[in-house]
């Protein structure tokens, strides 16, 4: 019988994991009902330890499968002696295949149904299987009103595959959802539960294959994969005893127009701290003396005009151009001269606005846009990009070519249109302040440069700057700010102190 597997690094779609079940069920003769069984002792067995104490079970069940796992749930809780109220959202008489078969085994068992009205005050557990992967509109009526009961009671809430109300796709909130402590999802991860506001309302997420054999992911490619520092880690090599500053990488960072030299500068000392060999700033004229003896270990050129690039560019091994460059003729004409370069280049901030006013596609680039610069890149609304956030990194993919990173809670990174896209799993809600971009700007660059491909620095990159973030925010999230991320990246850049 199945228990938790290890949260596995594939992301999948409702209709690709509805493929999933079907290829269990049709190819491997594991008959739906006993995915359903297994589903909810699964669920059940989560519960009984996460909750030990919890005596007073409320399960609320939908009419598709998703209510069907609930039944089962409540079926092992009671024959456990467990105190269970079912209660039932929607007409039970249309209760088809395994949903019906399953609230009839717990019938048979004993249990009894009611009808949702409201919550009972006495619970120490609930179950949500209102919804799951069918989720197919917003929800409304009664369906609202037991999520809105369910979400301002104190009891915590094990979701069954999806907190219910939340897109299995795009993590969208879909009127109403629950806010799980913890969600238990089936056969596939939904990678809605990665994506969108899915971290907000799905608790810990645990996962169960359902004891599906390997080969039954083995013709479906996943439409995500899930990220993380632990993993990308290694495509930092331990630097032979012979290397030279000039094998690490000279970096070129072009920004920092009037009032905005710190993002050139946090950019810069992000590149150094992540192994860069030597990082260039090329920047207005006004404050690069300034900049030159506030960090010494940066080189510092002042920059009237783009002609005055060129030699810096031939020196570099990696561009990136946009940290605090601003929309001034300055910082036109020198984007105007860097985007017709052959360097590989990262391209941030009022680059990425430059950009979309004039739209151009190069292969090997990196564009790493927050969801305000990817809506003006894709020419819509910052909500239509935060809608759907996997459809939006592959249509700027598809649009501006090379690597595109769509920053925000769940970092997506789209390379080559063959692979899936990437989803970083980690970092948190401190990382939303001034400069944070900047650092990561700085690091894809210096990871370019020492010699990852863009796709493996924008990867590697991201998680890294996550990890960062994380380890700053153990002295808090709030009043983090971007040169707490640029102190931590050393430890975690050598791996030191690592478990
Ligand atoms: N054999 C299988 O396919 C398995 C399915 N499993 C469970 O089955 C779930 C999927 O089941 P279903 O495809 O039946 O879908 P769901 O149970 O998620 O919900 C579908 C039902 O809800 C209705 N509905 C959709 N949106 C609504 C809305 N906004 N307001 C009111 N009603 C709405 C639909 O008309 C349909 O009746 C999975 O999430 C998982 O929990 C698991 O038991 C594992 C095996
Ligand atoms: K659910």
């Amino acid at each position: 019988m199945p228990d938790l597997d290890p949260l596995p690094h594939r992301l999948y779609r409702a209709d690709q994991v509805r493929n999933l079940d079907d290829i269990a069920i049709r190819q491997h003769g594991i008959p739906g009902i006993e995915l359903m069984n297994r589903a909810g002792l699964a669920a059940y067995r989560l519960l009984r330890a996460h909750w030990p104490t919890a005596r007073r079970l409320t399960v609320l069940a939908g009419i598709g499968n998703n209510g069907g796992d609930g039944y089962v749930v409540a079926r092992l809780a009671r024959a456990d002696g467990l105190s269970v109220r079912m209660l039932q959202l929607g007409d039970a008489a249309r209760l088809r295949g395994e949903a019906a078969a399953s609230c009839a085994a717990y019938g048979d068992a004993g249990g009894t149904l009611e009808p949702f009205q409201t919550l009972p005050p006495d619970t120490d557990l609930i179950v949500d299987a209102l919804f799951g992967t069918g989720l197919e509109r917003p929800v409304t009526g009664i369906w609202a009103d037991a999520i809105t009961a369910i979400n301002a009671q104190q009891a915590p809430v094990l979701a069954i595959d999806l907190p219910s109300g939340l897109h299995a796709d795009t993590g969208c909130v879909m009127g109403e959802a629950v806010h799980a402590s913890a969600t238990i999802t089936f056969i596939g991860l939904k990678q809605g539960l990665f994506v969108g506001k899915g971290p907000d309302y799905r608790g810990e997420v645990l996962f169960s294959s359902l004891a599906a054999p390997a080969a039954v992911y083995a013709q479906t490619t996943p439409s995500l994969r899930r990220i993380d520092w632990r993993q990308q880690a290694d495509s930092l090599r331990p630097r032979p005893r012979t290397a030279h500053k000039g094998d690490c990488g000279h970096v070129l960072i072009i920004g920092g127009a009037p009032g905005m030299s710190g993002a050139a500068r946090l950019a810069g000392e992000a590149a150094l701290r992540a192994g860069a060999g030597l990082v260039t700033i090329a920047t207005h004229p006004d404050h690069a003396a300034w900049l030159n003896l506030s960090r010494p270990e940066l080189m510092v050129s002042g920059v009237a005009e783009p002609g005055e690039l060129t030699p810096l560019i031939e020196r570099a091994d990696v561009l990136a151009i946009g940290p605090g460059l601003g929309r001034t003729n300055w910082g036109r004409g020198l984007w105007n001269h860097v985007k017709e370069q052959h360097t590989p280049l990262v391209v941030d901030a009022d680059a990425l606005n430059l950009l979309a006013e004039s739209p151009l596609s190069r292969p090997d680039w990196v564009l790493t846009p927050h969801p305000g610069e990817a809506a003006r890149l894709l020419g819509v609304s910052i909500a239509e990009v935060e809608q759907d956030r996997p459809h939006a990194v592959a249509e700027i993919q598809r649009r501006f070519g090379g690597v595109v990173v769509l920053k925000g809670a769940g970092t997506l990174i789209r390379g080559d249109s063959q692979r899936p896209s990437s989803v970083c799993s980690e970092g948190n809600p401190g990382m939303a302040t001034a400069g944070a971009g900047d650092v990561l700007t700085g690091l894809i660059a210096a990871l370019r440069g020492q010699g990852l491909d863009a796709e493996a620095a924008a990867c590697t990159g991201v998680c890294l700057h996550a990890a960062a973030g994380d380890q700053a925010a153990r002295g808090g999230e709030r009043g983090l700010i971007a040169s707490d991320l640029i102190a931590a990246l050393r430890p975690l850049a050598n791996r030191i102190g690592e478990h």
